[in-house]
């Protein structure tokens, strides 16, 4: 695979052209009368209109063929997906779930869409304030499938195996130990190359943003200059009524077909793209005197809502880093927190819980549900000899993100939880 190229940069103004099409992009105007290649003018907007400027989103896409040439939108098969977190009843025990189970293609084949399992959510999709947690497994490539999220963005967070994103800006390489943000209406398509699994954070309704960094300054935590964004690339590929887009629309899917590839996007400018970041750029910062620092010191993203400093989400990570601290218990306290922690691990393990939880499995600590070390983890912290190690080496990402997990959602086939400390 030839290395592809990105842009860096946080929420940029970007603008990119296929080399190929020199001169495909508009200068000086969004809609000519006329564009250059003959290409359709459209904007995808990331935000209403009218948005103050800070946040205001929008990309302008000049493409082959405009979006809306397709066929009518039809109900399919709702596969694992949920929004609906009363299917359940509430459980506020601890829950840990071992890694889950990747099917072999050879019993059934599984692409990115089709291995998309719900594992728990809070909030409404239709009024827009929410998130959702999924676990994606998956065996196969979608084949003339792409899909797009009307209801939210997707933080992908690959656990086993990398992914080929497809993407109307671009292509991106994700590997484990990156994540990317795939936002609200764009549309992908994923190649995958062996058994593959991983986390995606969905959050409806708003965008992830850095998070402030009040007293820390101006740098720091994850920099904006590490966000790699795709650049312009596209494919004019004819497939006679056989392409599938399939939208995920107030929580259910659909599908319609259409001619053609819809990654035709020649030519794009805007600040409303697909991201990705590599987790090992994380400026870790922490206490290196006494005492535990709260997890948000790890913030990578946070999905805001209304009130200040309460987020939808927080997107966390549990990175290699020095552990200095004197006089301090060193792991992670116990306690009861309003935010409730869903926690999945990407490789290694987590200081807090040296067995049960394994890469690629979940653990999830409800509003207000007590939790902490395991016993064993208590007794050597308490006693040890404080001196300089290492926290996590060679481990990287503990994929964490906290938000309101208000119900446990259903995991069709994997019931296989146990409850955790
Ligand atoms: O529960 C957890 O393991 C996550 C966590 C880590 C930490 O260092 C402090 C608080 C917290 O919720
Ligand atoms: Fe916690």
């Amino acid at each position: 695979m030839a290395e592809l190229k990105y842009i860096s940069g946080f929420g940029n103004e970007c603008a990119s052209e296929d080399p190929r099409c020199p001169g495909s992009l508009p200068e000086g105007q969004n809609n000519p009368q006329v564009c250059p290649y003959n290409l359709y003018a459209e904007q995808l907007s990331g935000s209403a209109f009218t948005c103050p400027r800070s946040t205001n989103k929008r990309s302008w896409l000049y493409r082959i063929l405009p979006s809306v040439s397709h066929k009518p939108f039809e109900s399919i098969d709702q596969g694992h997906i949920t929004h609906n977190w009363d299917e359940v009843d509430p459980d506020p025990n601890q829950l840990r779930w071992k890694p889950f189970e990747i099917p072999k293609a050879s019993q059934k084949k599984m692409d990115f869409v089709s291995g998309l399992h719900t594992l728990c959510g809070a909030g409404d999709i239709r009024s827009n304030n929410g998130l959702a947690i999924h676990i994606f497994l998956c065996n196969t490539s979608m084949e003339n499938r792409c899909f797009y999220n009307s209801d939210g963005d997707f933080l992908i967070v690959p656990q086993k195996g990398k992914l080929l994103i497809y993407t109307e800006f671009g292509k991106m390489l994700v590997q484990p130990n990156e994540i990317c943000v795939i936002q609200r209406g764009m549309r992908f398509s994923i190649d995958v190359f062996e058994e593959t699994r991983g986390y995606v954070l969905e959050v409806y309704g708003v965008h992830f943003e850095l998070p402030d960094l009040g007293p820390i300054g101006a740098n720091g935590l994850a920099n904006p200059r590490d966000f790699l964004i795709p650049v312009a690339w596209y494919e004019d590929r004819q497939v006679p009524g056989g392409y599938t887009v399939i939208n995920k629309y107030q929580g259910k899917l659909f599908a319609a077909k259409q001619d053609v590839s819809p990654f035709n996007v020649v030519a794009w400018h805007g600040n409303y793209t697909p991201y990705k970041y590599n987790l090992e750029n994380f400026m870790v910062i922490n206490s290196v005197a006494f005492d535990h620092a709260d997890p948000s010191i790890f913030t990578v993203l946070t999905a805001k809502s209304v009130r200040p400093g309460v987020a939808i989400a927080d997107f966390v990570i549990f990175p290699p880093r020095w552990g200095v601290a004197d006089k301090t218990f060193r792991p992670p306290y116990y306690h009861r927190n309003c935010m409730s922690e869903f926690m999945g691990l990407i490789k290694g393990h987590y200081e807090a819980k040296q067995g049960g939880f394994l890469p690629g499995g979940g653990s999830l600590h409800s509003t207000m549900t007590p939790h902490g070390p395991d016993a064993d983890c208590f007794e050597k912290a308490s006693k040890v000899k404080l001196a300089p190690e290492r926290v996590a080496d060679g481990t990287m990402g503990h994929g964490h993100s906290k938000g309101r997990l208000l119900r446990r959602g259903i995991f069709p086939g994997f019931p296989h939880f146990c409850p955790g400390i």
